[in-house]
């Protein structure tokens, strides 16, 4: 019998779920996919079926309740192009996992004693780990005899020092219930830093980066010769930068305000934060493309919006430029940082004595390759640098499953 080779990668958001189907003889794309807008009337599934040339893309807009209905329907899809998950060439199935708190510092198999402790850490993640819960079940009992494989955002920044992981809080308190700075999209900070010294020609370990992870979430991280050294989420992704639909940082007084003050409970507190804050709060809008479009019509809420986002992201860039001492690139990637020219440029305006600067041509190159947009005179590399969370995933995946069972293939 031939060993299997194929890993399907899930990663489930809070109200989507993005999926593909990699074979990893050669790291190649089978199929992938998107469900939005799960438990509203119009859900969107798009699949792309991608072997041998590929296939049309496929569009449907049906209601799906659920996670669990967004895989099933995933399932369909795949199915349908003869990729089915009862397919006999399927290695493991990899998930993202946001929160891995302290314990899980690697790719982990999944048992009932790891799906314990995703759960347990629900609170500290309550976005992002009970989609990842109802993922991995879902899987699970699609596929029961096949390795199902964690890969925790957090596990990149377990090598943060104390002094950057530690709030400035009683120890005691601190410890007794694990408060401290856990660190997200690691997976990406750690595939985007190692492409970064890939693009400049260098090892991992001869480099140090700035990765800012700019989608609807969005964070900041410092990576000293492969190493992350700092980051700018905190115990749960709330922390740092402006995002799509939360605060980033915040006086934690604010929050005493809410409550004394303004009469809100922990739960509307919570909500404001993580949903009604960020651009969407501060404008209306949370997708970029949009702001971008108000402030060409001269809205001057979205010009506002645009200017908070970018003045935290530039404060970032500077706590890490001094935080590294020396840097070699700076990154941009996922939705915003690959695409939106105008936040590059803005973040980079102004830092020329830093050694930063962008070449406005090569800023406004559309591509999904890895590039440098800074000018050749420039002493530190500013670069778009395309993040790809699901192949990283199925990487570590694959090796485990390959550690675990001995195979060479
Ligand atoms: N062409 C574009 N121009 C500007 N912003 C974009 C563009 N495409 C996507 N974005 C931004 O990227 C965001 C999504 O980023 P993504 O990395 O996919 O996020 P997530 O993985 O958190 O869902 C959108 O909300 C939007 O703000
Ligand atoms: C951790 C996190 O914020 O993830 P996402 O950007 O997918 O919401
Ligand atoms: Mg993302």
């Amino acid at each position: 019998m031939t060993t299997p080779t194929r890993v399907l990668v899930l990663n489930s958001g809070s109200s989507s779920v993005k999926y593909q189907l990699l074979d990893m003889r050669d790291d190649s794309r089978l199929a992938q996919g998107l469900v939005e807008r799960i438990g509203e009337q119009s859900s969107r599934l798009v699949h792309t079926p991608l072997q041998g040339g590929g296939g049309a893309r496929r569009e449907t807009t049906v209601p799906i309740a659920d996670h669990a209905a967004a895989l099933k329907a995933v399932a369909a899809e795949l199915a349908a192009d003869g990729l089915g998950l009862d397919s006999p060439e399927l290695a493991a199935i990899g998930h993202r996992v946001v929160h891995g708190g302290l314990r899980f510092t690697a790719p982990t198999v999944i048992d009932d004693e790891v799906l314990a402790e995703i759960e347990r850490l629900v609170p500290v993640a309550p976005l992002h780990n009970p989609a990842n819960l109802v993922g991995i079940r879902t899987a699970i009992a699609m596929r029961p005899d096949l390795p199902q494989v964690a890969v925790f955002d957090t596990a990149f920044h377990t090598t943060m020092p104390e002094s950057a992981a530690r709030y400035a809080i009683d120890v005691e308190t601190a410890d007794a219930h694990r408060i401290r700075r856990y660190g997200f999209h690691g997976t990406s900070h750690a595939y985007v830093s190692r492409e970064t010294a890939r693009l400049l020609g260098k090892e991992p370990e001869e480099v140090n980066v700035i990765v800012l992870h700019l989608g609807n979430g969005a964070s900041a991280s410092a990576v000293r010769g492969g190493r992350c050294v700092d980051t700018s989420m905190g115990l749960t992704p709330l922390e740092g930068l402006v995002m799509g639909t939360r605060s980033g940082d915040i006086d934690p007084a604010v929050t005493f305000h809410l409550k004394r003050v303004a009469g809100m409970d922990e739960d509307e507190v919570d909500v404001l934060l993580n949903k009604k804050s960020g651009l969407v709060g501060l404008c209306g809008d949370n997708d970029m493309r949009e702001i971008r479009r108000r402030i060409d019509e001269g809205d001057e809420r979205a010009a506002l919006a645009f200017d908070i986002y970018v003045h935290r992201l530039k404060k970032y860039i500077g706590a890490y430029y001094a935080v590294l001492g020396r840097v070699d690139a700076v990154a941009f990637t996922a939705g915003v940082g690959e695409n939106a020219a105008p936040v590059r440029e803005a973040a980079i305006a102004g830092l020329e004595e830093l050694g930063l600067a962008v070449d406005a041509d090569l800023n406004s190159v559309r591509s999904d390759e890895a590039r440098v947009i800074s000018p050749v005179y420039a002493r530190v590399a500013v670069a778009v640098v395309p993040t790809d969370e699901e192949l990283e995933i199925a990487r570590q995946s694959h090796a485990l499953v390959q550690s675990i069972t001995g195979s060479n293939e």
